[in-house]
Order: structure tokens, then sequence, then C-alpha cells
């Protein structure tokens, strides 16, 4: 289903005509569908039924906190990569007993909130990790839950920089060490092992790698229980890839009906942490042309969101859809560079679009809910954007747009 879609030539974010987001918030401004994201949610839970499972929503996805109470309320778990992550679940009313902890550098600080905290698992990335969380649950006089993110050296088919589970990438414990890894860490004494997890990579568009890492993982299971370390719940990480362009990726119930014959007579409860195939087709980014600029080489429309906004074609050449808000105009259709105002060449957000626009219009960027405001920044001292949900025909304002003074609240010049 698509929450974003024409009605009457304008486009609709769910039941509400976007140019009206416009009128009252202005732009750029984030537009997130609260339907999507609590039926990309239930997509996964339903998926996933036949099994004991957690679906741990990724939080660095989207981290506005409407979001991450949404998914709250449907009961979802959340993984999070750090404190402030952390304290946002709090703040929306998130459990962390079911939450995880992921990331490869964490500090005795954050270390310390959550295990004041009672979350559910850390997932733990290397041997000084493990001696570290073992010294602040001692000094606490408490015992941390831990799992052992595992690198299965599977190649995820995606973007380099999105890659995670190659021998070369930084994140887990190579899978031929982690045998020896779970025999030092059941000797640890504020420790107690219950799961095995690993991740991949995101943006994944077929099952099999996700096959091939489950396979890797579910026989080092069988290796542990022959060391009598029993596993509780296996936590396979996100990576669901999501429809961009061209990609066809699989849905939720297509990739847990590719991992059924590997899972189906295990006595596991499985964690899932979707971020992208949850967020990403939930939210748009709606921005105005400041101006038309044609030169002998190109035709740009100047946009009034940049790459502080919306990092990834920048970043990673990724393209996201452009479409004008309102579907038919007088203009003629040209091919348009899609440019932001920040003083870089690379501000773009995207290339080569054949688009019939005018100085004025307005301009829908889709798939944004996912890793855009949440790696936005204020590059160039650009206010951050707005954002806001629908629900039906009701606009929420969930973010008010940072303001100039924002920008500078907490800096000092030196006094003489
Ligand atoms: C440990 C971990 N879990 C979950 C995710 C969410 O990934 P995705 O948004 O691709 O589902 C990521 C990001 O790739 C991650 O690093
Ligand atoms: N930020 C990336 C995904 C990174 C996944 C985080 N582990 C993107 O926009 O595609």
């Amino acid at each position: 289903m698509n929450y974003f879609d024409y009605q009457a030539g304008t486009l609709h974010a769910e039941n509400v005509p976007v140019d009206k987001i416009a009128e009252q918030y202005g732009t750029p401004v984030y537009i997130y569908s609260r339907t999507a994201v609590e039926n990309h949610w239930k997509a996964f839970d339903e998926a996933f039924s036949a099994y004991p499972h957690l679906v741990c929503y990724a939080v660095k996805a989207n981290s506005n906190l409407a979001v991450l109470n949404v998914l709250a309320k449907q009961g979802s778990g959340f993984d999070i990569v750090s404190m402030g992550e952390l304290a946002r679940v709090l703040a929306a009313g998130g459990d962390p007993a079911k939450t995880v902890f992921s990331g490869v550098g964490k500090t005795e600080q954050e270390i310390e909130y959550a295990l004041q905290h009672g979350i559910r698992c850390f997932n733990v990335e290397s041997i000084p990790e493990l001696d570290r969380i073992n010294a602040v649950a001692g000094r606490l006089g408490k015992k941390a839950p831990v799992s052992i993110r595992v690198n299965p050296d599977v190649d995820a088919q995606t973007h380099p920089y999105i890659s995670t589970g190659l021998k070369e990438n930084k994140f887990g414990i190579a899978i031929e060490d982690a045998r020896e890894v779970y025999r030092s860490t059941q000797a640890m004494p504020h420790l107690n092992v219950v799961a095995v997890d690993c991740h991949i990579g995101s943006q994944l568009t077929s099952v099999s790698p996700f096959v091939d890492a489950l396979e890797r993982v579910l026989s080092l299971i069988d290796e542990l229980a022959e060391d009598g370390i029993e596993i509780k719940h296996l936590d396979i990480g996100g990576g669901l890839g999501i429809h961009y362009r061209d990609e066809t990726p699989p849905t939720p119930a297509e990739y847990a009906q590719a991992l059924a014959p590997l899972l189906k007579d295990r006595e596991l409860e499985i964690l899932l942490e979707p971020g992208r195939a949850i967020a990403g087709n939930a939210g748009i980014l709606l921005t105005k042309v400041e101006f038309i600029k044609p030169t002998e080489a190109k035709c740009f429309a100047i946009v009034d969101a940049a790459m502080n906004d919306l990092l990834r074609p920048a970043l990673y050449q990724s393209w996201q859809n452009i479409q004008t808000v309102k579907q038919h105009s007088h203009t003629e259709v040209v091919s348009y560079d899609i440019v932001g105002p920040i003083c870089e060449t690379g501000d773009f957000l995207g290339k080569d679009r054949e688009l019939a626009i005018d100085q004025g219009d307005l301009l829908a960027i889709r798939s944004a809910g996912a890793y855009g405001f949440a790696m936005s920044s204020n590059y160039n001292s650009r206010p951050r954007a707005a954002e806001v949900m629908v629900e039906g025909d009701k606009v929420h304002l969930v973010r008010e747009r940072e303001t100039i003074n924002d920008l500078f609240a907490g800096e000092h010049v030196i006094q003489a």
C-alpha cells in the first residue's frame, strides 16, 4: 500500500494534501505516515508469529519521539546504539526490558546507564567490550545479559558503506573465533550469556545472504550447546531493503518464509532489528523550488532542502524518487539536477530528473523516512527541518523547526 499518493492531482500524505502542510509548517519538512509506520511494524510481527519473537525497531533509522511512541504502543522492542537513543526510547514510553544495545564503542557511562535501566541485552562486538561490561556490572552488583555479535563473513551485496558482515568490516567477532569467546565469556562472573546476534548490512534486496548468515550462526549455536552454553534468543538483525527505484526486495513475510526451514525446529526466541523497512517508505521530505538555473551544461532546480537535511544522495550516491506535488503542469518537462543551497558540489538530492517545474513549486523526495532526518546536520548553519506525522486527515507537528537561535545555543565567545 502507498501512504503517499495523488488525489485530484495533488500529492497527499494519507488524506492530507501536502501543500497544506507546507503552508502551515513551511519547508523543508519531513512528513511521516502513522499508518505506514504501524503497518510496516505489524508486517514483521505477523511474519514471525510462528515463533516466540520480538521486533526491535532500529532507532537509528528514525529516532523521532513520535515514531518511537507509535511503535512502543504496538508493543515494539528497540535496538539502540547509544545512551541518547536509550534516553529517547524511555522518553517515548518504550520498554527498556525490550531494548537491545548494539554498537562497537559503548562507553562505561553508557553501559552503566543501560544496566541501571534494565535493558534486555547487550549485543557485544569485541573482547575488550566484554571486559568492560563485566567490570561495570560487577561495580553495580549486577549481572549483565549479553549476546555476542558474530560476523559471519557473508557478502550482503549492498553498498560497501552499509555492508557490515564481512571480515574486513569493524563489526562483531569473527564467527570462527566466536566459540572460544563464548567459552571465556561463560567464565566472567558478572555476565550472563543469553544470545547470539548478527547483522550483515542494510538495504539487502535478496534473501540469500540472510539465509547464508543464519546457517552459519545456527551451526555456532549447535557448537555452543555441545559446550553446555544455552542460547535463549537469536537476534537476526535488521537489513531488509525497501523499494527506492527498481528494487523488489522481499516482503517481511517472504523473508520469514525463506528462514523458516532453518528456524522451525529450534526452541529459540527470534529477535529482529529492522529500521529502514519500517520507517523508509513511511516518510517523505517536502521541499520548495527557490530558483531554476539553466546553464550551458545543465539545468539546475535549486531547492530549500540540502545535503544537511538528506545526506543519502551525497554520501552514497543513492537514488530517491523526486515528484512534483502538483501532478499536472503547463511547464515543459526538462532534465534537472535537484540541488540544495550548500556550498558543496556534492550537495544534490537527485540528478537528471525529467520534471515539469517552476520556481515556487513543491517537490516531494520519497522514501525519506529512514536515515533522513536522523542523519541531518546544521552544516552551513542551516536550522534543521520540522517533522510532522499524519494520521488520516490529522496533522501533528512532532518536531519544531529549529530556530536561528538554536544554532548557537550553548556556544560561548571568550571574554576579553
Ligand atoms: C546492529 C544493527 N541493527 C539494525 C540495523 C538496522 O538496519 P536496517 O535499517 O537496514 O534495517 C543496523 C543498521 O544497519 C545495525 O547496525
Ligand atoms: N545510513 C545508511 C544505513 C546505515 C545502516 C546503519 N547500520 C543509509 O542511509 O542507507
